[in-house]
């Protein structure tokens, strides 16, 4: 079957700037893509790069786009590159209809600093029991003393709740050691740290698997698994514990579907701060191949103005 293909680049301004390890993030570029079939019917399907992830650039996708005819078929979106893998997900989730998914447990995510403190009780209070808060931002004895207070103030009251540290492969190894000397601490007293998210660069694959095996508290690696080929080789070598999985940049879905049906792997599925094009068709993959105890980080959508 042949489409009309367009797409339209999109620009968006986050309301509160993402500021991680890798910088501060102020405005989220994408690109909405729109297949037309012959009786009229409409797919549309989001490009949402993060180079710095690993996957293609906006401008890699926008050269792709242009250099397509204006009629497609499924065989030429089946076939695009792996060296493009946002640009894997927007066309061929375009092709597919994505029903409303099922209800799921949603992470919220706080933003660094001790501005997470005050940002976490309205979030608790609209029902939020899991919270993803970035660290390796601020120096490492003012994050431990931020996180003692955010334990104090939420965590310790969440009946089933969860939170997750997401170094952004930011902190050095003898940091990455005392974030978990801490984190295994507060574990023995019931508070339930999920996981620590990237403690290492995606370099120090190694010292992170020797991590995993020396401490009680989970690590999961998002970074170093941002694209399916990435993933597989981590799991490969002997990558067990748990995988950030970003849809957006993941690569192709019907790809993902097969290895998550091939090897069970422990996952936890995650936003690149999309549209809702973008998130209804992740939204649509987690439920489908995610274990439904590990809440999504797309919690709190309203990133941007
Ligand atoms: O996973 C979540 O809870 C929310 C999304 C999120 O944290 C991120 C999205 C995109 C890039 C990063 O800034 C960050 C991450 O590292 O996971
Ligand atoms: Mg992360």
């Amino acid at each position: 079957m042949k489409y009309l293909f367009t797409f339209h680049p999109y620009k968006r301004r986050f309301i509160h700037p993402v500021q991680t390890n890798h910088g501060v993030w102020e405005i989220r570029e994408g690109i909405i893509v729109s297949l037309k079939q012959e009786d009229g019917q409409v797919g549309q399907g989001e490009i949402a790069p993060i180079p710095w992830f690993g996957s293609e650039t906006l401008e890699q996708a926008l050269e792709f786009c242009s250099s397509l005819p204006k009629q497609i078929d499924s065989e030429l979106i089946l076939s695009i590159p792996d060296t493009l893998p946002a640009c894997q997900f927007g066309f061929e989730t375009a092709l597919t209809e994505t029903p409303e998914p099922p209800s799921l447990q949603f992470s919220a995510l706080l933003p660094a600093g001790k501005s997470a403190i005050d940002a976490s009780i309205p979030l608790w209070q609209s029902g939020y029991r899991t919270f993803k808060w970035k660290i390796a931002v601020n120096p490492i004895d003012e994050e431990l003393a931020i996180f003692d207070l955010l334990v104090q103030k939420i965590v310790q009251n969440l009946a089933n709740g969860a939170i997750r540290l997401d170094a952004n492969g930011g902190l050095s190894l003898d940091e990455a050691k005392l974030w978990l000397e801490t984190c295994d601490k507060l574990m023995a007293n019931g508070v339930n740290i999920e996981f620590i998210e990237q403690p290492l660069p995606r370099s120090q694959f190694e010292q992170m698997l020797e991590l995993s095996a020396s401490y009680n508290t989970k690590l999961a690696l998002d970074e170093s698994v941002a694209t399916l080929q990435n993933l597989e080789t981590c799991y490969s070598k002997g990558w067990r514990q748990i995988f950030v999985i970003k849809p957006l940049i993941i690569g192709s879905p019907s790809k993902l579907r097969q290895f998550c049906q091939q090897n069970q792997i422990d996952t936890v599925f995650s936003s690149v701060f999309e549209t809702d094009v973008g998130r209804t068709a992740a939204l649509q993959l987690a439920s489908e191949l995610s274990h439904h105890n590990r809440a999504v980080g797309f919690g709190i959508n309203h990133w941007f103005q």
